[in-house]
């Protein structure tokens, strides 16, 4: 990239970046660092994009977002564009595929050149996941104990791994539709942590929710998974799902929470359910870093909903891209 780059890679070779090296390179600092500053830059008007576009495929339930943006910084300035599929049956497939596929084009930004193509499936996952820190470091400045994971998909598995990264909690609880998922999920859990119980299926969502500091849903139902009656005051939630015709939590949930958001264009154009129930958006994660907005008071119950944003993804893939050429040159 022309900007602040100290590698060698003047020409201008198109790279190709695969999943496997993609897995190599990502890190759970640098992630959280990369969509921190995305969200700031939002906030403070150095980075740019529309509502992403939706292209749904007739006769079946699936969806291509589109998702362009820019972002102006040193060092994870980048301009480029995500493609990431939605495709409902891919997991049921005799060879199974995840339900979210993405790649990323990463381009310079004072040419327009396409400088690589990026496996964008698990950028977009450790980068979601790493929304959902972000959100809770500046909504839920409290005791972090008890974890709720409600979905035990590869949201709710890399979630998990994502928060005890960052909050170490005591217990990560996981609810799953078909329990016996949550149960392999937490077992792999405890054998890649060196823990015994500290990830527990729970076989009722209402267990899992109750007396929880931080919840995340992460599913891709159509059917809602938390009561405002289970959930603890102060509690704080990152809601995962994007999903059209679903809200994974109840209307009460959200009148009696103050809701934050990723981006107000993606809001304007996704969230107008949500804004019917008579929500007032409180602002962006983004506001809240730049002190543009108060953090809300400590008792308050506080919802991220969360859409994900394309300058994370540009954020990302010039982290990657960096990261690359220094330790391939
Ligand atoms: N905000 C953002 O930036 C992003 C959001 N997402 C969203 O995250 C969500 C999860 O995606 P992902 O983890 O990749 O998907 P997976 O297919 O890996 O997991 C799906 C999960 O949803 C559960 N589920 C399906 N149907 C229902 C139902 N009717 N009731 C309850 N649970 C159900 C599945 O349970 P079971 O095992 O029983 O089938 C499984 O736990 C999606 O909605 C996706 O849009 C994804 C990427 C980025
Ligand atoms: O990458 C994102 O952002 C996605 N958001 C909605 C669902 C698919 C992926």
């Amino acid at each position: 990239m022309s900007t602040n780059n100290n590698n060698n890679n003047n020409n201008n070779k198109l790279v190709y970046i695969d999943d496997h090296r993609v897995r190599h390179l990502l890190d759970w600092d640098k992630t959280f660092k990369a969509v921190e500053k995305s969200m700031e830059s939002v906030a403070a008007g150095r980075a740019f994009q529309n509502a992403r576009a939706i292209t749904t495929i007739p006769k079946t339930h699936n969806f291509l977002y589109t998702m362009p943006g820019y972002l102006n910084d040193s060092k994870y300035g980048a301009l480029g564009c995500k493609l990431v599929s939605h495709f409902p049956e891919n997991p049921n497939r005799a060879k199974p595929l995840p339900y979210v596929l993405a790649n990323i084009l990463l381009l310079d930004p004072e040419t327009s050149i396409l400088k690589a193509v990026i496996a964008g499936t698990d950028i977009t996952n450790w980068r979601t996941a790493a929304a959902s820190a972000v959100a809770t470091k500046y909504l839920h400045r409290k005791e972090n104990n008890i974890l709720a994971i409600m979905g035990a998909g590869v949201q709710g598995r890399i979630h998990a791994i994502a928060f005890q990264h960052f909050f170490k909690f005591k217990e990560v609880r996981i609810w799953n539709r078909t329990p016996e998922r949550a149960q392999k999920l937490a077992v792999e859990l405890n054998r890649e942590h060196n823990t015994k119980n500290l990830f527990v299926a729970y076989d009722k969502a209402e267990d899992c929710v109750r007396n929880a500091d931080v919840i995340v849903t992460a599913t891709t139902g159509a059917s809602t998974l938390v009561k405002c009656e289970w959930i603890k005051k102060g509690a704080h939630i990152n809601a995962v799902a994007v999903n059209p015709n679903n809200r994974e939590l109840d209307d009460a949930t959200y009148k009696a929470s103050q809701v934050y958001i990723d981006n107000w264009n993606g809001a304007r154009s996704e969230l107008n359910g949500i804004k019917e129930l008579g929500v007032e958006f409180k602002g962006q994660i983004g506001d809240l870093i730049t002190g543009a907005i108060h953090p809300p008071e400590s008792d308050a119950i506080t919802v991220f909903q969360s859409l994900g944003m394309a300058v994370e993804d540009c954020a990302m893939a010039r982290l990657i891209y960096d990261l690359h050429l220094s330790s391939s040159s």
